[in-house]
C-alpha cells in the first residue's frame, strides 16, 4: 500500500548540530497527524524537508509514493502547504489571489475557475470573493491561506500553527474546517497548542531535540491521560485502614479537608468497592472520580524522560 507520506531515517544537520535525528513515520488518507514539540525541537525543519523546501542531510521522503528529492515537481503536486504566516497578498481580492495561485499550479481556463470555486466553497469564502484580503479578519485571511493550500486538490495538506492569533470563534471554525478536510486528505498539523491536537487530530507525534519520542493515536493518548488514582471527598472520616485492603489499592494519601487520593493498580479500578465500603461506614461520601493527567503533564513527562540516542556518527562531520 502506498502511504500518503513516508519518511524514513531522516536527518538534518546545521553544521555540527543535528536538528532532525533519525525521524521515520507515515501518514495515511483520512489521518490528521498532530506534530507537537517544544521550541527548537525540529518541527519546522521536518516540515520544510517534507515540502521540498529544505534538503535533508540524509533520508527518504516519499509523497504519495513519489520521491521528493528525485521528482520534486511531481511530488509537490501532491502537497498543499500553509506556513505559519499565510502567504496572502493583501492588495489582491480573494478571487484574484486564488486565481493567481491556481496559475502557479498550471491551472487555466475552466479548470482554474472550477478549482477556485471549489476551494472557496470548502473554506467558506463564497461571499468574500470580491473583497481585498487586507480588509478581511485574521480568521478569513487564514481561510484564504488554507484555500490556496487545497486549490490543486493535493493528497497531503501541511498546516503550520493554523490557529495562532485567532479569536475563540475563529479557532473553532478553522478546527472544524481542518476536520472536514481530513476526511478526503491526509493532514499534518504542526502546533504548540496541546488541546488543538486532542480536538482536531486522529494521531499525535511528539518531536524532542530532533527525535520522535511519541507516536500514538488519540485513543492511546486518552489512555495515557487516565492516571491510576482516584480522588475521593467525604464529609466524615472513613476508615482508611479498611480501604487499604481493597483489591487493587496501593496507597491512600490524606490531602486534608476530607479529600483523599487513592493510588491503584493500572488494570484494577477499586472505585466500586471503595464506594460500597465508605457508604457502608456512613462516612458521607461526596464524590469519587478518576484523576486525569493533563496533556501538558504528559507532554512534560515524555519530553523530560525521553531516552535520546546519539546522532549518526558518520553524518556529524557534514
Ligand atoms: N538555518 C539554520 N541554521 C542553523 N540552525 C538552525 C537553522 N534552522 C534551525 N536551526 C536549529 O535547528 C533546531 C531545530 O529548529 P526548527 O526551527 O526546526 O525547530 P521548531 O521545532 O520548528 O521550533 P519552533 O517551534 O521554535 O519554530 C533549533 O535548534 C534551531 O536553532
Amino acid at each position: 500500500m502506498t502511504h500518503l507520506i513516508q519518511v524514513e531515517q531522516l536527518y538534518r544537520y546545521y553544521g555540527e548540530h543535528c536538528a532532525v535525528n533519525n525521524v521515520s513515520f507515515t501518514l495515511e488518507k483520512g489521518e490528521i497527524l498532530g506534530f507537537l514539540g517544544p521550541n527548537g525541537a525540529g518541527k519546522s525543519s521536518t516540515m520544510q524537508m517534507i515540502c521540498g523546501n529544505l534538503a535533508p542531510t540524509s533520508g527518504l521522503i516519499l509523497i504519495n509514493g513519489v520521491d521528493i528529492l528525485d521528482h520534486p515537481k511531481e511530488a509537490k503536486r501532491e502537497l498543499g502547504y500553509l506556513p505559519e504566516v499565510p502567504p496572502v497578498y493583501r492588495d489582491l481580492t480573494v478571487d484574484e489571489f486564488l486565481e493567481y495561485c491556481g496559475k502557479l499550479h498550471s491551472l487555466v481556463g475552466v479548470k482554474l475557475k472550477a478549482a477556485v470555486a471549489q476551494a472557496k466553497e470548502r473554506c467558506g469564502l463564497i461571499d468574500v470573493g470580491g473583497r481585498l484580503i487586507g480588509n478581511l479578519s485574521k480568521g478569513y485571511q487564514q481561510r484564504v491561506g488554507i484555500a490556496q493550500a487545497i486549490l490543486h486538490n493535493p493528497a497531503v495538506i501541511i498546516l503550520d500553527e493554523p490557529t495562532v492569533g485567532l479569536d475563540p470563534i475563529q479557532i473553532r471554525e478553522i478546527r472544524g474546517l481542518i476536520r472536514e478536510l481530513g476526511q478526503d486528505h491526509g493532514i499534518i498539523l504542526s502546533t504548540h497548542i496541546l488541546p488543538e491536537v486532542q480536538e482536531s487530530c486522529t494521531r499525535v507525534q511528539i518531536i524532542h531535540q530532533g527525535q520522535l519520542v511519541m507516536n500514538d493515536s488519540i485513543d492511546g493518548l486518552t489512555q495515557r491521560m487516565r492516571a491510576s488514582s482516584l480522588i475521593m471527598e467525604t464529609r466524615g472520616a472513613p476508615d482508611l485502614e479498611r480501604l487499604r485492603f481493597v483489591d487493587g489499592v496501593q496507597r491512600i494519601d490524606d490531602l486534608g479537608g476530607g479529600r483523599y487520593r487513592i493510588y491503584h493498580d493500572k488494570d484494577k479500578n477499586p472505585a466500586e468497592r471503595v464506594t460500597e465500603i465508605v457508604v457502608g461506614q456512613g462516612a458521607g461520601l461526596i464524590s469519587i472520580s478518576p484523576e486525569r493527567l493533563s496533556m501538558e503533564e504528559i507532554f512534560i513527562d515524555i519530553t523530560q524522560h525521553a531516552v535520546l540516542t546519539e546522532p549518526h556518527p558518520e553524518e556529524s562531520d557534514l
